[in-house]
């Protein structure tokens, strides 16, 4: 196991491989392994991306494993960079998702562990990839919510997604909700329930990616509209690019994993990694 951020060990610790790794003075990521381990035996490295020198590390950590002669090479990146940019919605713009698709297979990896990806786009690109659903995820959501919800889908995005979860969990009600947002400025409008009456009942909101936070506020309003109970949002990657003063207006309790970093917030849930292979 090589976890090249040593606070982010989902897979554990077994065998860690020890190295050191830091960015010289030019900004380029450099990286020293130490060569007390079995190279014949397959290695897994982890990384948490964040940044493009956070997969410039992980591609020279794997030219220098290669070096050192190991075969067999598995990554583990549960955020796979720009899943969302999986199409190209005006000209000029980048397919950004196939571009990381594209460094990543010129690396021939034995594996690459990817969890929750926006689309079904990530795993068509990357070769010899292996997607952890959300399920268990949510399942250990709602059991610390200790009571029953209604599965909200924010968008026609999430819909596929949000109904294998409730088969997953055994049926638990789906409530389709939608959005509309400007490709051009990226501001979001329209948020449409499609229920007449929540009944009170509370809402769990289940998305891939909270980045600023506007698509669960404005559904959060247009939830509590319907009558909505308490509301909750479950988040498999939380960037939280605005912090929380609105989203905490809203929302009783965000659950999200440590899949892009660590956050210390009273009204945030953090489920680990490790907890939900
Ligand atoms: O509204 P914010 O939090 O900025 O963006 C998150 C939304 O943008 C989408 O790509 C995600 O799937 C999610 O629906």
């Amino acid at each position: 196991m090589l976890n090249l951020d040593p606070s982010f060990t989902p897979l554990g610790e077994n065998n860690s491989i020890t190295h050191k790794s830091f960015l010289f003075a030019g900004g380029e990521p450099h990286i020293k392994i130490d060569g007390n381990f079995d190279q014949k035996e397959p290695v897994t490295i982890t990384q948490r991306i964040n940044s493009f020198n956070d997969l410039g590390l992980i591609c020279i950590t794997v030219d220098a494993l290669k070096r050192m002669g190991v075969k067999e090479i598995h990554l583990y990146i549960p955020y796979f960079p720009a899943a969302r940019q999986d199409r190209v919605m005006i000209p000029g713009e980048p397919l950004s998702v196939k571009v990381y698709a594209d460094i990543i297979n010129s690396m021939a990896l034995a594996s690459v562990t990817v969890f929750d990806p926006h689309s079904e786009v990530t795993p068509a690109l990357l070769n010899n990839c292996i997607t952890i659903s959300n399920h268990e995820f949510i399942k250990q959501v709602i059991a610390k919510i200790g009571s029953e919800v209604k599965l909200i889908s924010p968008d026609g995005g999430a819909l596929k997604k949000i109904y294998k979860v409730s088969e997953f969990l055994g049926g638990a009600e789906v409530v389709e909700c939608s959005k509309s947002r400007d490709v051009k400025t990226g501001r979001l409008s329209g948020f449409k329930v499609y229920a007449d009456d929540l009944g009170g009942e509370d809402c769990l909101i289940v998305d891939d990616i909270c980045d600023g936070g506007g698509t669960f506020n404005g559904l959060a309003e247009a939830l509590k509209a319907k009558n909505a109970g308490k509301l909750y949002l479950a988040i498999s990657h939380g960037i939280f690019s605005k912090g929380f003063d609105d989203l905490g207006k809203y929302f009783e309790q965000i659950f999200t994993t440590d899949s892009i970093k660590e956050v210390e917030h009273p009204g945030v849930t953090q489920i680990k990694l490790q907890d939900i292979q």
